[in-house]
C-alpha cells in the first residue's frame, strides 16, 4: 500500500474513532442490569458482580480552560482558548468553566478573560461559569456577558491566605456580597472549596473545616458546591471521611468532586464519591491543570479518562469520547506537549497501530 492511501486510511479512522468506541462499548453495555435495592438505592449488575450505590448519569463540569490553563507559564493566546472552549463544548459537555475574571497581577495568564467571554457567550448549548473572586470580577465578569459565576473558598486557611490574600472568613464575607449581586441579576453561583483533604502550606486538613466553609457558601446560595482536593493527595480512606462530614451539613445532591491526579488517585477517589451519593464531576481535558498558588499539584484527572471509566461502568454522561479526545489534542499540540489522559494515550496509540495495518 502507498504511503498516501495509509494516510487517507488513518485520518479515516480517527475521524471514526467514536464510532469505533461507541461500537464497543454498546456491546459491553448489553451486559448490565441496573436495578433499584429495597432501601432504594441504584445497583449496577456486571456479570455475576453487582457494584454498589452508583447513578445512571453523571455531570462532568469541565474545567480545562481555566483550571487547566491558569498555571501554563507561556502566554496562550486568546483565540486557542476560544477554539479550545468551541470544541469542548462540542463534545456533548453541558458545562466548560470559561476563564476567571481574578487579578492580571496574580494569573496572568487569564488576563485575557474579557476577550475570551465576549467570544464564548454566543455558544450556544453550553453553560461557561467564570471564577470572580470578589465585586470587581464578579461585575467585569457580567459585563463581559458571563451568566453564571463561581467562588472559590479554602478549607485551608494558610492557603486562603497566599491564594486570595485574605482569611477563610474575610473571603467568605466578600463572597456573600457576590451572591447578593448575583441573586440580584437571577445569576447562578457556584462554590469551590480547596484543601480539602491537605494544604500545600499547612499540611493535613479537618473534615470539619472542609464542612464548615462548605455549609457557608451552601447557605449563601451556591447551587452547588465543589469540593477540591487542590494537591490531590487525597485516598478513598480520605476522602470518605471528608465527604461524611460535608454530607452531614449540604445534600449530597448539591455536590461535586474535584480531584487533582499527583498521585494518582483521583479515578478511585471518584468511583467512592460516586458510591457515596456524588453525580457531578470536576475534569479537566488532557488532564491539564494545578494552581499556580498550590507549589507540587499536577493536573486534574483528564476528562476522557473519566468518561472512559464512566462509559466502561454504563454511566450515562452524553459526552463524545472522540470529540474530548480531539480537542484534548488540540490543546496538547498548541502547547507542545503529551495528553495527561492514559486513555486518550491508550486509544490513539491503538487507532494509529489499526491504521499501520492498512
Ligand atoms: C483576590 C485577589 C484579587 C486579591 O488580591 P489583592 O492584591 O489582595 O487585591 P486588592 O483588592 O488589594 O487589589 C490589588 C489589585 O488587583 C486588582 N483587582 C482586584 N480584584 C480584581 C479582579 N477581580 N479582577 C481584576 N483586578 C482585580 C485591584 O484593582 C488592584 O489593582 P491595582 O490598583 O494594583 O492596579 C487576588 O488574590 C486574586 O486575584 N487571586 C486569584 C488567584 C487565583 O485565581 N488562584 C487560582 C484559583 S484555583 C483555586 O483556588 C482552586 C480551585 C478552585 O481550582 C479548586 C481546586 O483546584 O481545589
Amino acid at each position: 500500500m502507498k504511503d498516501s492511501q495509509r494516510r487517507i486510511g488513518a485520518s479515516c479512522l480517527l475521524e471514526n474513532r467514536h464510532t469505533i468506541y461507541s461500537n464497543g462499548l454498546s456491546q459491553n453495555q448489553q451486559n448490565y442490569r441496573y436495578f433499584s435495592s429495597s432501601s432504594g438505592e441504584q445497583n449496577i449488575e456486571i456479570g455475576n458482580k453487582i457494584i454498589h450505590d452508583l447513578p445512571r448519569s453523571v455531570k462532568i463540569v469541565e474545567v480545562g480552560p481555566r483550571d487547566g490553563l491558569q498555571n501554563e507559564k507561556n502566554m496562550v493566546p486568546t483565540h486557542i482558548k476560544i477554539e479550545l472552549i468551541r470544541r469542548l463544548a462540542t463534545s456533548g459537555l453541558s458545562v466548560v468553566e470559561a476563564t476567571s475574571f481574578v487579578s492580571p497581577k496574580w494569573v496572568p495568564q487569564l488576563a485575557d478573560a474579557k476577550d475570551v467571554m465576549e467570544v464564548v457567550r454566543n455558544i450556544e448549548g453550553v453553560r461557561l461559569p467564570v471564577l470572580t473572586p470578589n465585586l470587581k470580577g464578579f461585575e467585569a465578569a457580567v459585563a463581559a456577558g458571563a451568566k453564571e459565576v463561581a467562588v472559590f473558598a479554602s478549607a485551608s486557611e494558610a492557603f486562603s491566605k497566599s491564594n486570595i490574600n485574605c482569611t477563610i472568613k474575610e473571603s467568605l464575607a466578600r463572597y456573600n456580597d457576590v451572591s447578593l449581586a448575583a441573586k440580584d441579576k437571577s445569576i447562578p453561583m457556584r462554590g469551590y472549596v480547596s484543601c480539602v483533604v491537605g494544604c500545600p502550606v499547612g499540611g493535613l486538613v479537618p473534615p470539619s473545616n472542609v464542612a464548615h466553609v462548605a455549609k457557608e457558601l451552601y447557605d449563601m446560595g451556591c447551587y452547588e458546591v465543589s469540593l477540591g482536593d487542590t494537591i490531590g493527595v487525597g485516598t478513598p480512606g480520605t476522602v470518605v471521611p471528608m465527604l461524611e462530614a460535608v454530607m452531614s451539613v449540604v445534600p449530597k445532591e448539591k455536590l461535586a468532586v474535584h480531584f487533582h491526579d499527583t498521585y494518582g488517585q483521583s479515578l478511585s477517589n471518584i468511583l467512592i464519591s460516586l458510591q457515596m451519593g456524588v453525580s457531578v464531576v470536576d475534569s479537566s481535558v488532557a488532564g491539564l491543570g494545578g494552581c499556580p498558588y498550590a507549589k507540587g499539584a499536577s493536573g486534574n484527572v483528564a476528562t476522557e479518562d473519566v468518561v472512559y471509566m464512566l462509559n466502561g461502568l454504563g454511566i450515562n454522561t452524553n459526552v463524545d469520547l472522540g470529540k474530548v479526545m480531539a480537542a484534548g489534542e488540540f490543546i496538547c499540540n498548541h502547547l507542545g506537549r503529551q495528553s495527561g489522559s492514559k486513555a486518550a494515550t491508550a486509544l490513539a496509540s491503538k487507532v494509529t497501530a489499526n491504521a499501520s495495518k492498512l
